[in-house]
């Protein structure tokens, strides 16, 4: 006989048909980072709505919704962001191996001109007070956090047909200066948003032979840690 919890289970798996549950695995093998195939059509303010809506839907720990949304429409600013990307990935570009830094170098890596709206995702560590349940012993849980928010928006947009392109090549401060940002606030996303002419159906660094999918099987261990 199954447990009233093992029959709770099924219960609440009957709630998704199968074409709902379909749904959220197509999300989530055909959503992409996109960086340039945006299309200059605007995004209504209400489908950004929903995105954040699906963002601000995400777990945290202690509840503590570190996170706030920094929507960026202006030309300017967006051009400023570019240029803060420019110098940082020229730095970047050079960290690489000479073998590796061209192709580095003949990567896209941004969209933030091209998409019509940015979004900067930030982490405000003091949104619930210096103790929070769960963040005790582990400070990084409220960034782990805004991370699920960001995952939730870009699942949600894959669903509603919207491309969102991940921007982590600035420095710090330069983002910080532009936005208006505290110091005790961190920025953990610049994220570009727009509608897409089409997707990769592979991840583009893959496409592009940055580097390829590990496998799987080989990244589950069996009750221990068991490296080869
Ligand atoms: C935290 C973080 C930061 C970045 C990214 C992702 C994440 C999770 N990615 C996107 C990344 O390259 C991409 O997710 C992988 O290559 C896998 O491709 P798909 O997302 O499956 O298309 C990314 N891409 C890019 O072109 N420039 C960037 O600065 C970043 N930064």
């Amino acid at each position: 006989m199954p447990s009233d919890s093992s029959s709770d289970k099924i219960k609440l798996a009957e709630e998704f048909t199968q074409a709902e549950r379909d749904a959220v695995y197509k999300a989530i093998a055909t959503r992409r980072d996109v960086r340039d195939q945006f299309l200059d059509v605007p995004l209504p303010d209400d489908l950004i709505g929903r995105l954040l809506g699906a963002a601000h839907a995400a777990p945290s720990v202690g509840f503590m919704q570190p996170w706030n949304f920094i929507v960026i429409r202006d030309v300017q600013m967006r051009q400023a962001a570019f240029e803060a990307f420019s110098r940082a990935n020229e730095e970047a570009a050079a960290m690489f191996a000479p073998e590796r830094r061209d192709l580095y170098r003949s990567l896209k890596l941004e969209g933030i001109r091209k998409a019509p709206v940015s979004i900067c995702v930030t982490c405000d560590p003091q949104r619930a007070g210096p103790v929070v349940l769960g963040r005790t012993h582990n400070p990084r849980m409220d960034s782990y956090s805004t991370v699920c928010a960001i995952q939730n928006l870009w699942l949600a947009a894959r669903a509603e047909g919207v491309g969102v392109g991940w921007v982590s090549i600035f420095r710090d401060d330069d983002v910080r200066s532009l936005l208006g940002i505290p110091e005790r606030v961190e920025v953990v996303a610049w994220l570009c948003l727009g509608y897409v002419e089409s997707l990769y159906t592979e991840p583009e660094l893959a496409v592009k032979g940055w580097r390829q999918r590990l496998s799987l099987d080989e990244l589950i261990f069996e009750e221990r840690w068991s490296e080869p």
